[in-house]
């Protein structure tokens, strides 16, 4: 029988194994990519880039950003890496410009609320979720009893936003949950702008794990006679701002869902 089926396998032609190990290579090395924004975003390049007017010469950066210049090919090859993959435009003149990827990630820059997602790429290319990663193959092989945990929690003995994260390392704790609201008071702009049609009509709303309620204050205000429900956990709900726009409901989705015309699942 295994003879029979190592009989079935084709073996690989020339220009295959050629290509075979193009991509080997490819997806071996492609975490520099994730590497590179962290670099980037620790440097400070986009916010740089934005202060010298949109568009910067290699020169230019290793200055703004106080760099050795023993560097200066280094930095060189960074910014070919990171305009290669799309993080930020070139020219041929050797200039370096901002693409809307890299205008999330600028100092200070709001749009609709918190615009900067620098605490995203920080937190998804840290050492924790790295460390998670690189574990995965362990977290399959343990027969661990229900309830299963993450890769992340069988690796650091500590769950993403909750207080054991907190006591493991408060300093990435609160970067994880920066991370969070950067990523959840980001898009409801939008939506109210481009999709304002499917609110008409509406009464009442339930936010469904709905965090800090900052999507539920966005929809009422453009919406004002929307009764708007934020359900979210006891530890998220106690720490959002009391504004009077929304009502605040600590709770476990999966035991009850406070009743309105329509629930939403922002996630
Ligand atoms: C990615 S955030 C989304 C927040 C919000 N929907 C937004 O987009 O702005 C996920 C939220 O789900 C909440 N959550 C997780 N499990 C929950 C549960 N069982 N019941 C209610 N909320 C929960 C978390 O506390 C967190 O605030």
């Amino acid at each position: 029988m295994a003879a029979e089926s190592s009989q079935t396998m084709t073996t690989p032609t020339d220009a295959e194994l050629v290509q075979a190990q193009a991509d080997l290579w490819h997806h071996c090395l492609s975490y520099l990519t994730p590497m590179a924004l962290r670099c980037a975003v620790q440097l400070g390049i986009p916010t740089a880039i934005h202060r010298l007017g949109g568009a910067a010469s290699l020169p230019d950066l290793v200055t703004a950003l106080s760099l050795p210049t023993s560097k200066v090919p280094f930095v060189g090859r960074l910014l070919r890496l990171l305009a290669a993959t799309g993080i930020l435009a070139s020219n041929e003149a050797g200039m370096y410009s901002l693409v809307p990827l890299s205008y999330l990630l600028v100092d200070g820059v709001r749009i609709d609320g918190d615009a900067s997602q620098t605490a995203f790429v920080l937190t998804v290319t840290s050492r924790h979720f790295m460390e998670a990663a690189i574990g995965l193959a362990d977290w399959f092989k343990n027969d661990i009893p229900p309830p299963v945990p993450s890769p992340f929690e069988d690796v650091h003995g500590a769950a993403l936003f909750e207080e054991s994260m907190a006591a493991l390392d408060p300093e990435c704790d609160k970067l994880f949950n920066e991370s969070l609201a950067a990523h959840d008071h980001m898009g409801i702009g939008t939506i109210l702008r481009e999709c304002h049609g499917i609110f008409n009509g509406l009464q009442s709303l339930t936010d469904c794990c709905g965090g800090d309620g900052t999507t539920a204050r966005a929809i009422v205000k453009a919406y004002p006679h929307i009764k708007c429900n934020v359900l979210d956990l006891s530890r998220v709900i106690d720490k959002a701002p009391r504004d009077g726009f929304v009502n605040y409901i600590a709770g476990d989705m999966f035991h009850s869902i406070p009743p309105a015309q329509v629930v939403m699942l922002k996630v």
